[in-house]
């Protein structure tokens, strides 16, 4: 196993929350084969420490300076006339891009899931899935930031790693791990990004996963990636997504949320997925039209946050890809706000938010949806307010929000923990200090209203 050529071997614990894939809460169901072949457990989780949030700087070593670099029209002005020096075009465009292959790697896993599915078995184990999506994508993303902008320069803090894969019995997964990273990256060029001359061997796709091993931190500029947000909601064959952030000096300067499954009709968010596949097969899809998924983005400062249409097969990647802005709703009566919260109650207390709704005066359903599309919900005008207060001692990852939070953010929304403050992600992979729990809301008048409901309706909570 390659580690950056600085890092040193500190080891931080995840002890991940009992319960949480107890399927009790819920009547949905792992297909056994995944259970067999796809799904390994990720328990006491570790990770190897690099350099802290090591600087890419200017220098884009890797990247091929002679190939256009489509920017959108808005960045093209800011950096002639503006003087600030960072605008993180580059970034961004290669971010989107590589969001957009993984997006396509991710469907490919998730369609050969559910096309195997005969009888399904119920999951019993405590432990979160990681599948070959997670690794896949993980080392594809690594591998292609590292191309782009030379290894050196890229430091990057992610959520899986190679232990479970290393183990002689994931040998058969290592292979499909391989094989599916090749497949994807066969593609890049269609997506505008550059591939690898020759296949990847099997040293280097494990590579490409463990040098995300950065841990974070309050200086220099790293990357933050979730390569399957929504483990459970992805092997259900429902709603998941691919995050990937930069973070630069502790503060989110650029989110891309990529959410496949997203449906073009905000209706269908509540919808259970089985609808989603009897509807896609009435309706197919042609070239031409906005069948369902997404990749939404957002620079820090920019004012504007951008929602892309998925890559059709066969079709390159031509910039801007039919972007169009995205905006939160307007809506700011309580009775008429949507608010969505995690699938799993063990994520999150359904009975509290329940309380909240209730006070504030949200009168709608609840919308439970997996992973980060939640936050999209948010941006894209589909909902008004996300809602997570996780069992006491459970602490929030980077990965699980990053993207998200700035993409609200720029997109007019607001987002803190129950105290107010802004989450922070200067403090290494977890959220450390959060409050009680992170709201996030489509305006300032919803957003006082829960965080006033929250305070005063804690110290008689179980949480
Ligand atoms: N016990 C506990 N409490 C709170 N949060 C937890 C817990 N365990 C895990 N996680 C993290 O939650 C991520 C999934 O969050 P979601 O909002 O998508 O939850 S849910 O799947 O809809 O129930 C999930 O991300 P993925 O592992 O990428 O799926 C976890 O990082
Ligand atoms: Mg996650």
């Amino acid at each position: 196993m390659l580690l950056h050529s600085s890092s040193m071997a500190i080891k931080v614990s995840h002890n991940l929350g009992l319960g949480k894939w107890n399927d009790k809460h819920n009547n949905n169901f792992i297909p056994n084969h995944v259970g067999s072949f796809f799904i390994f457990l990720r328990s006491n989780k570790t990770h190897h420490n690099a350099m802290s949030g090591g600087h890419i700087g200017c220098c884009l070593s890797s990247f091929n300076q002679t190939q256009s670099f489509p920017v959108m029209e808005d960045q093209k002005k800011l950096s002639f006339s503006s003087p600030e020096p960072v605008n993180y075009s580059q970034e961004l465009d290669v971010a989107v891009r590589t969001v957009q292959l993984a997006c396509s790697l991710c469907q490919r896993v998730q369609n050969g899931l559910i096309s195997k599915t005969s009888d399904g078995v119920q999951s019993k184990d405590d432990n979160s899935p990681v599948t070959v999506a997670d690794w896949s994508v993980q080392a594809t993303v690594s591998w292609i930031l590292s191309e782009s902008f030379g290894s050196s320069n890229v430091s990057i803090v992610a959520e899986e790693d190679i232990q479970n894969l290393s183990k002689a019995k994931a040998g058969g997964v290592l292979e499909t791990v391989v094989k599916t990273v090749n497949e994807c990256l066969a593609e890049a060029p269609r997506y505008g990004l550059n591939g690898p001359k020759m296949a990847l061997g099997t040293t280097e796709v494990l590579e490409a996963i463990s040098r995300c091993n950065s841990i974070g931190g309050p200086a220099g500029r790293f990357w933050a990636l979730d390569p399957v947000d929504g483990t459970l909601g992805f092997v259900r064959g429902d709603q998941y997504a691919i995050a990937l952030a930069l973070i630069e000096d502790g503060e989110v300067v650029l989110g891309v949320l990529g959410c496949p499954n997203y449906p073009m009709r905000k209706e269908w968010l509540n919808y259970h997925h089985r609808y989603h596949r009897i509807i896609s097969k009435l309706t197919p899809s042609t070239s031409e039209s906005w069948d369902k998924g997404c990749v939404i983005y957002a620079r820090r400062g920019s004012g504007e946050a951008w929602m892309q249409p998925l890559l059709h097969v066969n079709k390159n990647l031509v910039w801007p890809n039919s972007a169009r802005p995205v905006r939160v709703s307007s809506i700011d009566n309580p009775s008429l706000a949507t608010f969505c919260e995690p699938v799993e109650k063990a994520n999150s207390s359904h009975s509290f938010t329940a309380g909240l709704a209730h006070s504030v005066g949200l009168r709608k359903q609840p919308l439970r949806v997996y992973s980060m599309v939640k936050y999209a919900a948010i941006a894209r005008g589909d909902a008004e307010i996300f809602m997570k207060f996780a069992r006491a001692g459970y602490k929030e990852k980077i990965w699980d929000h990053a993207a998200g939070v700035v993409i609200i953010q720029e997109a007019g929304g607001v987002v803190t923990d129950a105290g107010g403050r802004p989450l922070d992600f200067s403090k290494g992979i977890y959220l450390e200090g959060l409050d009680r729990g992170v709201i996030a809301s489509a305006g300032a008048n919803l957003h006082d209203k829960i965080i006033r409901a929250v305070d005063a309706s804690w110290d008689s909570s179980a949480l």
